[in-house]
């Protein structure tokens, strides 16, 4: 397990070279890195580079940096919304994430969280990649995290595993609105605006160990588990970032339909879910800066 003292050297690594202050991180899945691109005076801070920091191993999809900058975006000014401003936030941005089947136990995939926090930061975004299994979601779509399956605590291995820090948090953290509910909401307002209506959902996410892609069968349990969308990523992170009590929203893009039946010739491939998320990175990335830009004015 990873001290308070070793999350804190990574925290006052970072602080000691950078001048912003983030209250808001960003954590940017497969193919979907682009928004840490767009910060404006950036202090980018390689994994390899920070002290006890784990190292992204999947970069091909994960370029593997801390990009500290400052986003900008309009801002309401008034209750109604209808004078606006431009203005700047200081955020920080994981260009890449860490994964189970990179090799490292939960607590380390999520260990990152832990140093946004010692650093300030109360507000999490998640975005990553996963395959559709609600029938009415295509690739393409977006789906909003309403709630996950903790899978990989059914059996026995939760991220928060191992002695408790109160520092952090408390030993038995509640889960219940561990997508926030108000988050959910501007999530699904900004959307609108951005005329994305038809294509935004919202249910339930589960992790899988991975990196094999899902069997038939598995899909058809998770099915009857109500689980709306699969991945590799993500619950670790939740989890960790509610024991610290940060607020935290995310976003799957749906990068492939799964595939439930036998009787086709169609696979699920890595280049199909790299492509899917090139060709909508440029709306999640526009939807996330937005949110970030609503959630610092809430
Ligand atoms: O969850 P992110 O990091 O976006 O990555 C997703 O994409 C990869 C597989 O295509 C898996 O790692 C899956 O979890
Ligand atoms: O179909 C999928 N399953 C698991 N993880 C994924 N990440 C993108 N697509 C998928």
């Amino acid at each position: 397990m990873c001290t308070y003292d070793v999350i804190k050297q990574c925290a006052d690594y970072l602080l000691d070279r950078t001048k912003h202050r983030p209250k808001i991180g960003i954590i940017c899945g497969s193919g979907l890195g682009g928004l840490a691109d767009q910060l404006t005076e950036t202090d980018i801070f390689p994994y390899q580079d920070i002290p006890n920091f784990p190292v992204s191993t999947v970069t091909k999809f994960h370029a593997g940096r801390m990009v500290i900058g400052k986003l900008s975006g309009l801002e309401h000014t008034s209750t109604n919304r209808m004078s606006t401003s431009v203005s700047e936030i200081p955020v920080m941005c994981m260009q890449g994430r860490f994964h189970a089947y990179e090799g490292y136990p939960l607590w380390k995939c999520a260990m990152p969280v832990r140093v946004m926090k010692l650093m300030g930061v109360e507000k999490l975004l998640i975005t990553y990649a996963a395959g559709g299994l609600n029938s009415k979601y295509n690739a393409g779509d977006i789906m909003i995290i309403k709630d996950h399956i903790n899978l990989q605590g059914f059996a026995g291995n939760p991220p928060l595993q191992g002695i408790n820090d109160e520092r952090f948090g408390p030993r038995f953290p509640a889960m219940d609105n561990a997508y926030d509910r108000n988050l959910r909401l501007m999530a699904k307002t900004v959307a609108s605006e951005m005329k994305l209506d038809n294509i935004i959902h919202e249910g339930t996410y589960i992790m899988l160990g991975g990196p094999s892609f899902e069997t038939v069968a598995e899909l058809k349990m998770l099915h009857i588990f109500g689980v709306d969308a699969v991945g590799m990523s993500t619950v670790q992170e939740v989890i960790v970032a509610r024991h610290c009590n940060m607020k935290v929203c995310a976003f799957s893009l749906i990068t492939n339909k799964c595939i439930t039946e036998y009787e086709t010739d169609d696979m699920v491939n890595v280049a199909d879910v790299i492509g899917i998320a090139n060709n909508r990175k440029a709306d999640m990335q526009e939807l996330v800066r937005r949110i970030a830009i609503a959630m610092n004015e809430n």
